[in-house]
């Protein structure tokens, strides 16, 4: 997407072909700063404390850190350091594991001469894919989100309500994104969208990165507080929700940041349609139950009792919210049962949340299941 005229992704390749180039999302919205990662530490580092997050840009850039770790040397216990290394960095988005899944099997067979390049050419297509992919679900989500206009605007309605949660946006992914692909899809076709942006505390991914990218993209979105979307829904000011997702299983349960799970329920109660954006390698095909399988990752208190932003001269600053002595817990993601998702947006088209409509989709994975 753009960022002031500009075409950018989230990830690349320095100009001399060995380093790796990322946007720092923990300093936006307030500044854009890339930085330039070299080694199997910085790669770690750069996953571990979110300068990339998002399912599907965790993927891309392990994928990139297996081929930054093999720079020095591509032996088979390098290449094993590498994968069980950057899988410790987060635990819940199954992109990574994916990815380094993926990395693994394409480099184990090879000469170890032959395994640095091979890993650079592989990381940059498991990228192209990401974009690939969310190009394709955007097209399938704008599809909806065109029909429920059409039922709006001969209703009366100015505009399309959108609720989300988090950052699903193209800076959760290479390009596009999951749950804003459909956005950015159904403005291109002229759909007079307006996205309401949940703030998603504790780090307020909506806050400072979904708002961001739809400044960038010029849509219209208000940011809300996060216990605001229940009483936006019973008001009639939400005519879809859709979400992103980190792992969703094979029966079509969905695990995406904290707070979620809320939205779905409130959705439900109020008869609005609750649609969940997904590229294939977010599917675990290896579990059933979300809410008994998934790892929930828990992040630092300290994300919980204090909150960041820029002060009145343009600083960084970090300011305390609870009083010293309270203990805080930070759960990551919560899991939304399939029975709450009105349908799973993938970049093979729209299915129902469930084991059936998944199959219908990937009908190669019948025997993972
Ligand atoms: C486009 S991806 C969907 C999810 O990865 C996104 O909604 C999310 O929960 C990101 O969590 P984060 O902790 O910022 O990595």
């Amino acid at each position: 997407m753009k960022i002031h005229g500009t075409h950018r992704r989230t990830i690349w390749l320095a100009e001399d072909g060995r380093g790796v180039e990322i946007i720092d999302q923990t300093r936006l919205p307030h500044e854009l700063v890339v930085i330039r990662l070299d080694t199997l530490e910085e790669a770690e580092r750069a996953i571990k404390e979110m300068w990339v997050r998002g399912a599907p840009l965790i993927g891309a850039a392990a994928a990139y850190g297996v081929a930054l770790a093999l720079r020095s040397d591509a032996s088979d216990a390098r290449l094993d350091e590498a994968c069980r290394r950057l899988l410790a960095t987060r635990p819940t988005a199954v992109n990574l594991r994916w990815a380094l899944d993926d990395m693994r099997a394409r480099l184990a067979g090879l000469a170890v001469s032959d395994r640095l390049a091979a890993a650079y050419r592989r990381a940059a297509e498991i990228a192209d894919e990401d974009v690939t992919m969310n190009a394709a679900l955007g097209g399938h989500g704008a599809a909806i989100l065109a029909e429920l206009w059409k039922k709006r605007k001969a209703a009366g309605a100015s505009r399309l309500n959108v609720l989300t949660h988090c950052n699903a946006g193209w800076l959760a992914t290479v390009d596009w994104g999951t749950a804003l692909a459909p956005v950015y899809k159904a403005d291109e076709a002229g759909i007079p969208l307006h996205v309401w942006v949940d703030e998603t505390r504790p780090r307020n991914q909506g806050a400072s990165l979904t708002a961001c990218e739809l400044n960038w993209q010029g849509i219209a979105h208000t940011v809300i507080v996060d216990n605001a979307g229940g009483h936006l829904m019973q008001h009639g000011q939400v005519d879809v929700c859709i979400v992103g997702t980190d792992r969703t299983t094979a029966s079509g349960d969905v695990c995406n940041k904290i707070g979620t799970y809320l939205k779905a329920l409130a959705a439900h109660d109020n008869g609005v349609p609750f649609y969940v954006g997904l590229p294939g390698p977010t599917i675990d095909w290896t579990i059933e139950d979300g809410v008994r399988d998934i790892p929930i990752e828990e992040r630092d208190p300290s994300e919980v009792t204090h909150i960041s932003g820029r002060g009145p001269s343009g600083e960084r600053l970090t300011v305390q919210l609870t009083p010293d002595g309270s203990p805080a817990i930070n759960y990551g993601f919560d899991v939304t049962p399939a029975r709450l998702v009105t349908g799973l947006i993938t970049e093979r088209g729209v299915c129902p949340a469930s084991s059936v409509g998944l199959l219908s989709l990937y009908p190669e994975k019948r025997n993972h299941v």
